[in-house]
C-alpha cells in the first residue's frame, strides 16, 4: 500500500464509527447496588404482526459473563438491537444499572456511554496498524489525523499495552491490521472497544469462522473479561458456550425458555426439544 493510497483510507468517511462520537458522562454513574447492571422488562418488538420479542425479561449482574442461545429467529439479534438502541420496542423497559433509561437514549451515546457491541464482521481500519486501530478508539479528539499526530498520555499508552496484552496482539502491535487473521481482527475490535473501558460489551458470534486454536484463545479471552465487564455472548456453537458457560439463557420465540447452567439447560426437556434436539 503506498502513503498515499494509507491517507486515502484513513480519511476514509464511508462508516461512522461509534468511537468517533463524543463521549457521554453517565458511564460512571450507572447504579448497580442491586445487582443488575441490564434490566430488560417486558420488553416486546413486532414487526408487521410478528412478535421477534414477546414480554422478554432478561437481567444481567455486575460483571457476569452470560451466554445467550436459541434457535434461528428466537429473537437473540432483536434483543441486541433493542438494548443498544438500534430497535425501540412497542413495549417494556430496559435500564443500564437502576437508573439510567435506555429507551430515552440514540444509539450513539448508548455506545459512548459504555455499552460497547461486537458484530461479527470487524470493522477495523485495514490500512493502519493494530496499535493506531487502538489509539484511535481511545481518543477523545476523534479526527484521525490529529490522533495519530498527537502523543497519548502515560496513562493512556499504559492501557493500550494493557489491552494489547489481553487480545494476544503484542507482537502484532505495529503491523497493518488489514495483514492479521480473522481471528487477530475479532480480538483486536474486541481490544477497540476494551479501550474505552464498556461497562457492558455485547459479543455476536465470536467464533464463527475461527480455527480451533482461535477458538479457545477467545474462550480465554471473553472469561478473563468478566468481573471487570459484564460480557454477554450470543454463540451457536455449543462447544464454545461449554468451554465458557457459566450462566445461559435459551431465547425461544422471543422469550427466556430456560436459564441455569448449561447442564441444566442441556438437559432441559423443552430446550431438547426446541433447540439442541435440532
Ligand atoms: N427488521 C425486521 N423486519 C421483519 N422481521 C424481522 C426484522 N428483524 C428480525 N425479524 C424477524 O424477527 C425474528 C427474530 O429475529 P432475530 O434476528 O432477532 O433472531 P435470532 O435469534 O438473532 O436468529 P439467528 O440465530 O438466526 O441470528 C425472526 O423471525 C426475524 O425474521
Amino acid at each position: 500500500m503506498t502513503p498515499l493510497d494509507r491517507l486515502r483510507e484513513t480519511w476514509r468517511r464511508d462508516q461512522i464509527f461509534d468511537f468517533m462520537l463524543p463521549k457521554p458522562e453517565f458511564g460512571k454513574a450507572v447504579d448497580t447496588s442491586h445487582g443488575p447492571i441490564l434490566y430488560v422488562e417486558d420488553v416486546s418488538v413486532s414487526f408487521d404482526g410478528f412478535k421477534a420479542l414477546n414480554n422478554l425479561n432478561l437481567y444481567i449482574d455486575d460483571g457476569e459473563l452470560r451466554c445467550i442461545i436459541g434457535p434461528n429467529g428466537a429473537g437473540k439479534t432483536t434483543m441486541m438491537d433493542v438494548i443498544t438502541g438500534k430497535t425501540r420496542p412497542d413495549t417494556g423497559s430496559v435500564y443500564f444499572g437502576q437508573r439510567i433509561d435506555l429507551l430515552k437514549l440514540p444509539e450513539h451515546e448508548i455506545a459512548r456511554g459504555g455499552i460497547g457491541r461486537k458484530f461479527q464482521k470487524p470493522t477495523i481500519f485495514e490500512a493502519l496498524s493494530v496499535f493506531e486501530n487502538l489509539e484511535l478508539a481511545t481518543a477523545s479528539d476523534k479526527h484521525v489525523w490529529y490522533t495519530l499526530n498527537h502523543d497519548l498520555s502515560a496513562e493512556q499508552r499504559d492501557r493500550l499495552d494493557e489491552v494489547l496484552t489481553l487480545i494476544g496482539l503484542t507482537p502484532q502491535a505495529h503491523q497493518d491490521a488489514g495483514a492479521l487473521s480473522h481471528g487477530q481482527k475479532q480480538w483486536l475490535e474486541i481490544g477497540m472497544l476494551l479501550v474505552q473501558n464498556p461497562r457492558v460489551l455485547l459479543v455476536d458470534e465470536p467464533v464463527a469462522g475461527m480455527t480451533g486454536e482461535e477458538v479457545e484463545h477467545t474462550a480465554r479471552l471473553l472469561t478473563s473479561l468478566a468481573g471487570r465487564h459484564s460480557v454477554i455472548v450470543v454463540e451457536h456453537d455449543m462447544a464454545f458456550v461449554r468451554s465458557i458457560a457459566r450462566k445461559v439463557t435459551v431465547l425461544h420465540q422471543g422469550s427466556v425458555l430456560a436459564e441455569g447452567s448449561m447442564d441444566q439447560v442441556q438437559n432441559d426437556p423443552r430446550v431438547i426439544e426446541v433447540y439442541l434436539g435440532e
